[in-house]
């Protein structure tokens, strides 16, 4: 087993024939950086080639820049190593991730707050374009940025009684063409509209009747639920299975590809409008209100 360790994250191979880079093979252990706290724990299983990424950014794995960052490392380093199959989970309790980090967009430094959607845009390009096979295995709520990450997934497995969808209207902010698309692939036009015009929250059992969701287990069996689909993906010969993911998926990919930075200024100008820093202030205040009344 080796462990490689990079900006947040902690990569851990148990074969050698999975790492190109020559400094991994010869070594067991190497700290590429290590800078902040570990949010992001990557396991790759060298017999089969499927990696787990584990978010643990409590309280809610919400999407900061720095997580951001350490995702799209994470995920470029998986590709490059030519990993066959990525298993996305959370490590925090509950929470599968709250979406973005909605500190980033409150109050925001501007300059800041553009590099992090190129981040966000970096993290989609990378996932949803993955010639990975890819599988959410959804074992706690999974609002907004959450919800993206997990219909970036070519299958997504979830536990009873938590909540999914892109709920960014009822903080009166908007998806962008994206996430719309991302979203439209997985449940299509008419509920996709629906669900964004009214930022519904569905519950599992509503995720599993609309399709956001292909299956749903108990809490502990979603990540074995989803080794065991994985072995489906991993049976048809990879090339066949990537260029038809490819087919499905390449111009919604080039379609942001070719736009990143007129993205970068529509979201910069939409965020910094007066009305939409208030209507942010006004959902923290309540997400805060609420936490308090737990404690
Ligand atoms: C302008 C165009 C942008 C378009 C794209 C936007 C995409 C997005 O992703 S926007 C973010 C949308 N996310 C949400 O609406 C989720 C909000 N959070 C929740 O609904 C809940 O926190 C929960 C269901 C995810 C978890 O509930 P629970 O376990 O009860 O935890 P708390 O609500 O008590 O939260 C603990 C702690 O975390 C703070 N927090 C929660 N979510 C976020 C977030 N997305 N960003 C930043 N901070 C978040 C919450 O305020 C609590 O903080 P404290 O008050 O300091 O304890």
């Amino acid at each position: 087993m080796a462990t490689l360790w990079t900006r947040g994250i902690q990569v851990c191979r148990a074969l050698p024939r999975l790492c190109t880079a020559p400094s991994v093979q010869r070594r067991t252990s190497v700290r590429l950086m290590s800078t902040e706290k570990d949010n992001l724990l990557v396991d790759v299983d060298s017999k089969t080639g499927v990696a787990t990424m584990q978010m643990n950014r409590p309280p809610v794995n919400s999407l900061n820049l720095e997580f951001l960052t350490s995702i799209s490392i994470a995920l470029e380093k998986l590709e490059n190593e030519k990993c066959r199959g990525l298993i996305l989970t959370s490590d925090v309790p509950k929470i599968f991730c709250a979406g973005l980090d909605i500190l980033e967009m409150y109050q925001p430094d501007v300059e800041r707050l553009q590099v992090f959607w190129r981040s966000l845009q970096d993290v989609w390009l990378r996932l949803y374009g993955s010639k990975m096979a890819t599988i959410a295995a959804i074992n706690g709520h999974s609002p907004a940025g959450g919800c993206l990450l997990a219909t970036c997934c070519d299958y997504r497995i979830m536990a009873p009684n938590y909540t999914i969808g892109l709920n960014e209207t009822q903080l009166g902010i908007v998806a962008p063409f994206w996430f719309r698309d991302t979203m439209c692939g997985v449940i299509g036009h008419r509920e996709t509209e629906h669900a964004l015009t009214l930022g519904i929250m569905y519950s599992t059992e509503e995720a599993l009747n609309i399709k956001l969701v292909d299956k749903v287990v108990p809490q502990d069996k979603v990540i074995p639920a989803a080794q065991e689909k994985m072995k489906q993906y991993l049976k048809i010969p990879e090339v066949a299975r990537q260029l038809s993911k490819d087919l499905m998926r390449r111009e919604t990919v080039e379609k942001l590809r070719l736009r990143r930075e007129d993205d970068v200024a529509a979201f910069k100008n939409f965020a910094v409008r007066e009305s939409v820093q208030k209507s942010l202030g006004m959902y923290l205040e309540m997400l805060k209100k609420k936490s308090q009344q737990k404690k």
